[in-house]
């Protein structure tokens, strides 16, 4: 029989995302390998799949896994290392000078197996990175198991990853094509923003991923200065500028986002773009907040993102949503904007969408791959519930996320991590980390 479970889920609610605004009751998802076969009734799930092995979440909300849309996983070893500086002097006088003195395959795959064991702990089951080393952070990701969408990463200045903008490609492209077919590894091209990338590599990368079909991740219209500065050096605002070099279009994924005129909007709905907004990252670093009703509101697909460990402190999707939420209801004085069904939207299918994946994640539909995420709510302080969606932004933490799935293969079971590397080991790389930042 073509539809044969092997594996039943069954959970007082599912929230599947597609059809939008739908909670299921009392139904279970019915998988078969890494992929989900049904979406049906308990009772007949179970008549119809007696050989199934069946795992019952009885007060637990079912949704798709989180897909987070923004981030730079290895930064997880540079968590809470500069804080309360804004973007530019946190980048210049912070960040940069212990990226520049420390970054390495090693750094790279450490601070990587750290945040994917963090993401995979709050239901993140798919991460859009980009960081130096993309091939060590591929090995991370893989080992956790996790799905992973590595940037090929693009920056003027010479870094102990590469030499210049030709040696970035030149070695992002090498390690595309060495996990090339890989089930849970993807690619993007990610030059790292207008302001640290020249007009000749930026025009390769439209052209390059127009060639190769991947997604382009760039930091984009982050600061007020980032717009006030293109304009007096290149006399255009940064994605007018990136338009006059071929970037914008349906691939391209422009995080942040924040500093946007009318204009602006109409050049992403127009080409079909999508942007990866990033609340928590807004606001420490005092950029912002991101248009995201107005975005919506034009067709713009939007995703969330936690952005790197060192500027939230959290990979944490479910302070995302809340964020996101509460921050739109404050900026538009309108407690209508962003309902929860729209947040919840936005860190799953909105994600996928922007990676191009949308036919395979984001959703729990039959034919896509079963990556879920169970959410208990049998805690006094997640009671009483009159709609888990509404509870899964504005009440739930990561801390209640039980179970969590990536192609139908249990990461997290009762809370405990499945990772082959334990949580001690995670905990001995990361003081080694520190100690050689104090030196
Ligand atoms: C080229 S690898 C990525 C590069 O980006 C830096 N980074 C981290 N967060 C941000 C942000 O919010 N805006 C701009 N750049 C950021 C990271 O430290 C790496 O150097
Ligand atoms: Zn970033």
């Amino acid at each position: 029989m073509p539809d044969t479970a092997d594996q039943l889920i069954e959970a007082r609610w599912i929230v599947p995302v597609e059809p939008a605004g739908v909670t299921l009751e009392q139904h279970s998802v019915a998988l078969r390998g890494e992929r989900i076969v049904a979406v049906l009734p308990r009772d007949e799930a179970r008549r119809r799949h007696p050989q199934a092995r069946v795992t019952s979440l009885p007060d637990h909300v079912l949704i798709p896994g989180f897909v987070n849309l923004h981030a730079h996983a290895a930064m997880a070893l540079m968590r809470g290392i500069a804080d309360d500086l804004p973007l530019m002097r946190w980048l210049q006088e912070a960040i940069w000078p212990i990226e520049g003195r420390h970054v390495s395959p090693a750094f790279v795959r450490d601070g990587t197996l750290l945040a994917a064991r963090e993401m995979l702990r709050g239901g993140i089951t798919t991460c859009n990175d980009m960081y130096f080393f993309p091939d060590a952070a591929a090995e991370a990701f893989d080992h956790a198991g996790m799905r992973a969408v590595l940037g090929a990463v693009v920056i003027d200045f010479p870094t102990p990853y590469a030499s210049d903008a030709d040696d970035y490609l030149r070695k992002g492209l090498a390690v595309r094509d060495r996990w090339r077919g890989h089930p849970r590894i993807g690619f993007t091209l990610a030059p790292h923003a207008p302001y640290t990338v020249s007009d000749d590599p930026l025009a390769r990368v439209a052209s390059l991923a127009a060639e190769i079909e991947v997604p382009i991740h760039i930091h984009v219209h982050e600061t007020a200065q980032e717009v006030a500065e293109s304009l007096a050096r290149h006399g255009v605002r940064p994605l007018a500028r990136l338009e006059r070099l071929g970037l914008p279009g349906a691939n391209f994924i422009g995080v942040h986002a924040v500093h946007l005129d009318a204009t602006d909007i109409d050049l992403l709905a127009h080409h079909g773009c999508s942007v990866a907004h990033c609340p928590t990252s807004n606001m420490k670093l005092a950029s912002g907040a991101a248009p995201v009703t107005a975005l919506l509101e034009r067709g713009v697909n939007v995703g969330l993102g936690t952005d790197g460990a060192a500027s939230n402190n959290r990979l944490d999707m479910f302070t995302e949503m809340r964020h996101a939420a509460l921050l739109a209801k404050v900026t538009t004085l309108d407690a209508a904007a962003l309902p929860a069904h729209t947040v919840l939207r936005m860190a799953t299918q909105g994600g996928a969408a922007a990676l191009g994946m949308a036919d395979r994640i984001g959703a729990i539909v039959p034919g896509k791959l079963a990556d879920l995420c169970a959410v208990a709510f049998n805690t006094p302080e997640t009671q009483p519930c009159f709609d888990p969606v509404s509870h899964l932004v504005n009440v739930a933490g990561r801390e209640h996320v039980t179970h969590v799935w990536v192609g139908g293969e249990l990461k997290l079971e009762h809370g405990k991590s499945l990772l082959q590397t334990g949580d001690a080991e995670l905990l001995r790389l990361a003081a080694v980390w520190q100690t050689k930042f104090g030196s």
